[in-house]
């Protein structure tokens, strides 16, 4: 089945912002989640698949948008870039900590020596836990647990008291089937609100899309700045979204009917 095929009945407000996008580019900016957004959810963080046209139509509605996409993440920067290459879109990594704007102005979070170590100690303390993956983000770390849910609890007590002993500089981030300790200096939110600030993304309304925990931040951030926010997954999930999308794959079918406008457009323009 192709990518358009797969828009169902309760993915209307995708269809609705699809018509928005292609008819009101000037007036949108667009910030989009990647794991389980744009991309299907896998078992382990390595085992995802990047289709290979969503490269090229990112980049084909970010022309549409006059550059005003950037994709808000937990993956670091370096990681994400590497999913999407050879394009280089605007980043915000670490779940909003780090951030490269459109201008190609990148900040990194450096991890400091006890962050260093702690991540050592995690890895130790859950040797003993059977498909519990630890993944090593630099100025982060998350403890998986999508191979292993029956260690949701203690994994969530061991991890507190990590986030705890790492200092106000680090705060815990639940998320699906994982724990994380990630920067406390910025959340997504903050990054959708950096920016909105800057020349190619002033001045235009954010629509966020996202599918967790991290992403009610930059969809309160949306709401409060008259934008639009989808949280794509299940229908009963609690959230401050505005809206709901089915799957990553009804993302996908709507950029690439929103790339495919402008293609049109141009050619028949020419
Ligand atoms: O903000 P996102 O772009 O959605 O990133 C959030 C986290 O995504 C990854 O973990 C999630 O996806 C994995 C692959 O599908 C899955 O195995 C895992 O259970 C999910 O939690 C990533 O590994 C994290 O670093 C991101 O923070
Ligand atoms: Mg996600």
């Amino acid at each position: 089945m192709s990518e358009q095929e797969k828009l169902r009945p309760s993915d209307a407000a995708t269809r609705h912002l699809i018509r928005r996008l292609v008819e009101e580019p000037d007036r949108w900016a667009l910030f989009l989640d990647i794991d389980g957004t744009l991309i299907d959810l896998a078992t382990t963080p390595d085992a995802i698949q990047v289709p290979l046209s969503l490269p090229g139509t990112l980049d084909a509605v970010s022309a549409r948008l006059r550059g005003a996409l950037a994709l808000v993440t937990g993956r670091s920067l370096p990681y994400a870039d590497g999913l999407f290459a050879p394009f280089r879109f605007p980043i915000a990594g670490l779940h909003g900590a780090e951030f490269r704007g459109a201008d190609g102005e990148t900040s990194i979070v450096t991890q400091t020596p006890a962050f260093t170590a702690l991540k050592q100690r995690l890895v130790e303390q859950t040797a003993w836990m059977e498909g519990v993956l630890i993944e090593d983000k630099g100025a982060a770390v998350a403890a998986h647990y999508r191979l292993a849910p029956a260690y949701d609890t203690a994994l969530e007590t061991m991890m507190r008291h990590l986030a705890d002993e790492a200092g106000p500089d680090w705060v815990l981030q639940p998320g699906k089937m994982v724990f994380e300790i990630r920067p406390a200096r910025a959340d997504k939110g903050d990054a959708v609100a950096s920016y909105l600030e800057e020349p190619a993304f002033a001045g235009r309304l954010p629509i966020t899309i996202g599918d967790d925990l991290t992403d009610e931040s930059m969809f309160a951030l949306a709401n409060a700045r008259g934008g639009q926010s989808i949280r794509v997954g299940s229908l009963s999930t609690a959230t401050c979204a505005l809206a709901k999308a089915s799957s990553p794959s009804a993302i996908r079918s709507a950029l690439a009917t929103i790339a495919t406008a402008h293609e049109q457009r141009a050619a028949s323009a020419s």
